[in-house]
């Protein structure tokens, strides 16, 4: 099993989150407004704790979207590659309940494949992220399914996101073929951009809210239809801004 060590980082002038594949990190920031650990014991159910995890090749932009989910901003400039596996912990609403959402942030490369494996089982969603300018990564795709299903739960939530929308000119995958594999695969889609936040909040709130509904769902009530939600959400947000 590759392990991957700070001088190995420094080496390669990559970001470490160290001992995070241990349990803590660097980036575990536990926010809503930037709460501290301490201050948001008491204000959310220990129940209500979702694992999620964001996968893709590297550089396809997983970091940046966690970035922007949590702090609402982008950082542009040079690529640091991730090493090894951190998380950020967010706490979101969903219907007047505060959830929290621990987001591992995995490593793309294939030398710290193995590590982020050891993952997939806890998480109760999983984005998976291509780049829509470059094809490689939406190629590979499917290989990233294999891999989610044989590692991950049977009953994962996931979604896939064609993420850096906002380079339109540097464009190689459409729009539908992206929503023509989900579909094949029976996963949800949405285009994003970790840069101008185009659907960030929506991908990571529409998580919440099914692993939410599921917890709590009776065997008779009717399942949240994620999708639609998605669907709705998206007009409504290009109407007026805000998530229900
Ligand atoms: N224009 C644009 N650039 C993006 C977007 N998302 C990420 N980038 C850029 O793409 C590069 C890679 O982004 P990262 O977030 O580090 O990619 P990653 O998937 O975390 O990469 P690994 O850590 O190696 O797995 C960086 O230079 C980002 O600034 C986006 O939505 N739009």
């Amino acid at each position: 099993m590759e392990h991957a060590t700070e001088s190995e980082a420094a080496d390669h002038g990559e970001t470490i989150y160290p001992d995070s594949a241990y349990g803590s990190s660097a980036m575990d920031t536990d926010t809503e407004e930037s709460q501290t650990q301490s201050s948001i014991t008491l204000t959310y159910d220990e129940e209500l704790i979702h694992k999620t995890i964001l996968v893709g090749d590297s550089g396809v932009g997983k970091t940046s979207l966690l970035v922007q989910f949590d702090q609402g901003k982008f950082i542009p400039g040079s690529f640091s590659a991730t090493v090894g596996i951190g998380f950020t912990n967010k706490v979101v609403s969903v219907d007047n309940m505060k959830v929290k959402l621990q987001i591992w942030d995995t490593a793309g490369q294939e030398r710290f494949r193995s590590v982020t494996h050891a993952y997939y089982r806890d998480a109760q969603a999983l984005l998976l992220l291509y780049d829509i300018t470059r094809k490689s990564s939406f190629d590979n795709i499917r290989a990233w399914l294999t891999e989610i299903h044989e590692y991950a739960q049977k009953d994962v939530v996931i979604m896939l996101l064609g993420n850096k929308s906002d380079m339109a000119a540097e464009r190689v995958i459409k729009h539908e073929e992206g929503q023509k594999l989900a579909k094949e695969y029976g996963v949800p889609f949405m285009e994003t951009s970790a840069k101008t936040g185009l659907n960030v909040e929506l991908a990571f709130h529409a998580i919440a809210r099914e692993l939410t509904q599921r917890a709590a769902s009776q065997p008779h009530e009717p399942k949240f239809q994620i999708h639609d939600y998605i669907e709705s959400q998206k007009q409504k947000s290009s109407c007026c801004g805000g998530l229900m």
